[in-house]
C-alpha cells in the first residue's frame, strides 16, 4: 500500500470522480488461430476500434517475466525511480502525464524501441512459427525509422478514503492514442474502460493471457474514418496495483498520414487535411489528454 502525505492527496481531490460500471461482455475477441480472424478483426475495428486478441502465440511466461521486472523497478524507492526521469521524451514519470497539466494515479516508464532488437526478440519467442503474430505488424516494427514507443504503467492501489463504491480516482484520463495501433497487456487487475458509440463507458475485463488492441488516430485517418480510434481511460483500483505494458506502433516522422488509396472508393474524398506524423505529434504535444486532437485536421 502506498502511503501519501496530505499535500500529495490534495493534488488528486480535483480529479473528477466517476461511477464504476460492471464488466462489459461485448468486447470482440479475435482468435488468431481461426481462418475468419481477419474479417472479424476489421469488423471489430469498425464497430469498436478495440478488440481482444487470443491465441497470439506469445508465451505467458515471457509476459509475466516482463511484468515482474517492471514491478521490481516500480517497487524501488521514489528517489531511485526519479533517477530514470523525467520522461523527455523517454524515462520515468510520476503522476504528471504530458506537459499540459494532466495528472493521474500512475507512475510509468516510456521506452524507445529499436526495430532490430524487436526482430531478434520475435525470433527468439517464436522459434517455430514466427509469422503467427508478428506478420501483421512486422512491416511497421521492422522499419528502421518507425516512431514506435513502449510504455509501462503502474497504478498503485488508491487510498481507501479516496475511493468508495461510487467514486474512483482517475489513473489515466480519457484520451485516444495518436499512433496507428496500440497493443496492451496488463496483469489481472481491472481499471481499463472504453467509450462506446452509444455514449457509455464500459469496463474491460482484464485478461493477463491476452492482448488488447486499440485503433489509434493515425489508423482512423488511414482508413478515412472507417475505423475509429477508441476513447479509453483507466480507473485506479482500491485494492490491487495494475501493471500494463503497451506497444504504440507509429510510422516514420516524415511519413504523410493519409487515407490509403487502396481503401478509397472511386471519387471518395479524404475527410482529413494533409499532415505528417511529425506535425500530428507536435500538435498532440500541445494539447490536453482529453482533447479531440484529430478535430483540427478534419476538413
Ligand atoms: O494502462 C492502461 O491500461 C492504459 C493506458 C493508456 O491508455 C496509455 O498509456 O495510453
Ligand atoms: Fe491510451
Amino acid at each position: 500500500m502506498v502511503v501519501l502525505s496530505q499535500p500529495a492527496l490534495d493534488q488528486f481531490s480535483i480529479i473528477k470522480t466517476c461511477k464504476p460500471t460492471t464488466f462489459f461482455s461485448g468486447i470482440p475477441v479475435i482468435d488468431l488461430s481461426k481462418p475468419d480472424s481477419k474479417a472479424l478483426l476489421v469488423k471489430a475495428c469498425e464497430e469498436f476500434g478495440f478488440f481482444k486478441l487470443i491465441n497470439h502465440g506469445v508465451p505467458l511466461e515471457f509476459m509475466t517475466r516482463l511484468e515482474s521486472e517492471a514491478l521490481k523497478f516500480f517497487s524501488l524507492p521514489q528517489s531511485e525511480k526519479e533517477k530514470a526521469g523525467p520522461p523527455d521524451p523517454f524515462g520515468y514519470g510520476n503522476k504528471r502525464i504530458g506537459p499540459n497539466g494532466d495528472v493521474g494515479w500512475v507512475d510509468y516508464l516510456l521506452l524507445s524501441i529499436y526495430p532490430e532488437f524487436i526482430s531478434k526478440i520475435s525470433q527468439s519467442i517464436f522459434p517455430e512459427n514466427p509469422e503467427i503474430f508478428w506478420n501483421a505488424f512486422s512491416k511497421l516494427l521492422m522499419d528502421e525509422q518507425s516512431d514506435s514507443l513502449f510504455r509501462l504503467n503502474h497504478y498503485p492501489p488508491c487510498p481507501d478514503h479516496q475511493a468508495s463504491s461510487d467514486r474512483n480516482l482517475i489513473g489515466f484520463g480519457e484520451h485516444t492514442d495518436p499512433q496507428i495501433i496500440s497493443v496492451l497487456r496488463s496483469n489481472s487487475t481491472s481499471g481499463l474502460q472504453i467509450f462506446l458509440r452509444d455514449g457509455s463507458w464500459v469496463s474491460v475485463p482484464p485478461d493477463q493471457n491476452s492482448f488488447f488492441v486499440s485503433v489509434g488516430d493515425s489508423l482512423q485517418v488511414m482508413t478515412n474514418g472507417r475505423f475509429r480510434s477508441v476513447r479509453h481511460r483507466v480507473l485506479a483500483n482500491s485494492l490491487n496495483s495494475r501493471v500494463s505494458m503497451i506497444y504504440f506502433g507509429g510510422v516514420p516522422l516524415s511519413d504523410r498520414i493519409a487515407p490509403l488509396p487502396s481503401l478509397m472508393k472511386e471519387g471518395e474524398e479524404s475527410f482529413y487535411k494533409e499532415f505528417t506524423w511529425l506535425e500530428y505529434k507536435k500538435s498532440a504535444y500541445k494539447s490536453r489528454l482529453a482533447d479531440n486532437r484529430l478535430g483540427q485536421f478534419e476538413k
